[in-house]
């Protein structure tokens, strides 16, 4: 069977669960080789082997410290590098701004083709066939690469994680980055303060506020807490500084596909259904009875978010208790 190289989306070894999607997915084109660049392998081990990883390539940064010194070129470097190696039949990567620009350096090096943000991925005589949602997810797109070995990016939320327990066995690998992709160098990073809440793009709940919440974000802050959800904005709600741009949902922000999208006080326009329209229910609370947004939706509440929100969390609260 033909390997299928993942790179491991991480942080210090906490593995993302992207990650797992990706080898979900691998599993149904050939093995899959988890590459995992940093540190804190022995730490993600149990992860890749829950969902499939037969073998673990290792770039260590005490080895290769310009891996993480440099912005995304030496990454593409090492990738390139492991390919060589393997020999893969395909390479899947997380669909992020990192994993996007490493794919696109990667094909070029490799002369092969790419396919980006993939919504599904399935295997096919002659290569997988990939499926993108495009045009504001307004058509899909099948397509596959013809030349060279398929690199594609998948976005968060492409498959559903399924489990497939192995005992990976772990490779160190050492790379040589040349002085070219040594060009930008990172100065400085931190973490994004913790919000105690789940990763937008991964939430399996969201509840996000738009222009009706008048700038109050507490009610949609308090309801997705009450269910364990991440909160999303509208970009009417972002553009009036109510809430950080990193949670803005649509064309230009993010796009997700939790199981529940709650839009509460947004009109439902086209650029914000882009980034949620492939949520698989959608609930709406909006005060106007003709708010596009009903159009789209599985359930909706015509009434005052400040009301029905705060009814709703008292109501889910009340049950989990
Ligand atoms: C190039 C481009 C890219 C864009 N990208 C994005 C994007 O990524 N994401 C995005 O969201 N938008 C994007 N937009 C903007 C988009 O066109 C809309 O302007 C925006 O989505 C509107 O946000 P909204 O629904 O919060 O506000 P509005 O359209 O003003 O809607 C507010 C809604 O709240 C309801 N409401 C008011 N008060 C209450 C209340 N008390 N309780 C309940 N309901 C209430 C109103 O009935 C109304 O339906 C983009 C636009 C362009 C041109």
């Amino acid at each position: 069977m033909s390997n299928v190289l993942v790179l491991v989306d991480h942080t210090a070894g906490t593995v993302r669960k992207t990650t797992a999607e990706l080898l979900t997915i691998a599993r149904r084109l050939g093995e899959p080789v988890a590459v995992f660049i940093g540190e804190g392998v022995q730490e993600a081990l149990p992860a890749l082997g829950q969902y499939g990883a037969t073998k673990v390539i290792a770039l260590s940064t005490q080895s290769n410290p310009e891996l993480t010194q440099y912005l995304v070129a030496p990454k593409a470097e090492a990738l390139q590098q492991v390919a060589a190696k393997v020999e893969p039949s395909a390479i899947l990567i997380s669909s992020n701004a990192e994993g996007k620009e490493i794919a696109a350096r990667l094909a070029v090096k490799l002369e092969a083709g790419l396919i980006t943000d993939a919504v599904d991925v399935t295997a096919a005589d002659g290569g997988p066939v990939t499926t993108q949602s495009v045009f504001a997810g307004n058509y899909t797109v099948q397509a596959k690469v013809t030349h060279g070995t398929p690199i594609i990016t998948v976005k968060p939320n492409a498959a559903t994680p399924e489990a497939a327990e192995t005992s990976p066995e772990v490779e160190e690998f050492d790379v040589t980055i040349s002085d070219a992709a040594k060009t930008a160098r990172i100065t400085d990073s931190k973490p994004r303060e913790a919000t105690g809440r789940p990763e937008l793009t991964e939430a399996a709940i969201i509840v996000s506020g738009g222009r009706g919440t008048g700038g109050d974000f507490g009610p949609v802050e308090a309801f997705a807490d009450s269910l364990g959800a991440a909160v999303g904005a509208s970009r009417a709600a972002v553009d009036s500084g109510w809430y950080p741009h990193a949670y803005q949902v649509g064309q230009t922000g993010k796009t997700v596909s939790p199981q529940l999208y709650v839009a509460a006080g947004i009109s439902g326009a086209i650029q914000h259904r882009a980034g949620m329209q492939t949520s698989k229910t959608i609930v709406a609370v909006n005060k106007d009875p003709e708010a596009p947004i009903f159009e789209l939706v599985d359930f909706g509440v015509v009434g005052d978010l400040h009301k029905v929100l705060p009814t709703a969390t008292e109501e889910v609260t009340k049950r989990k208790s």
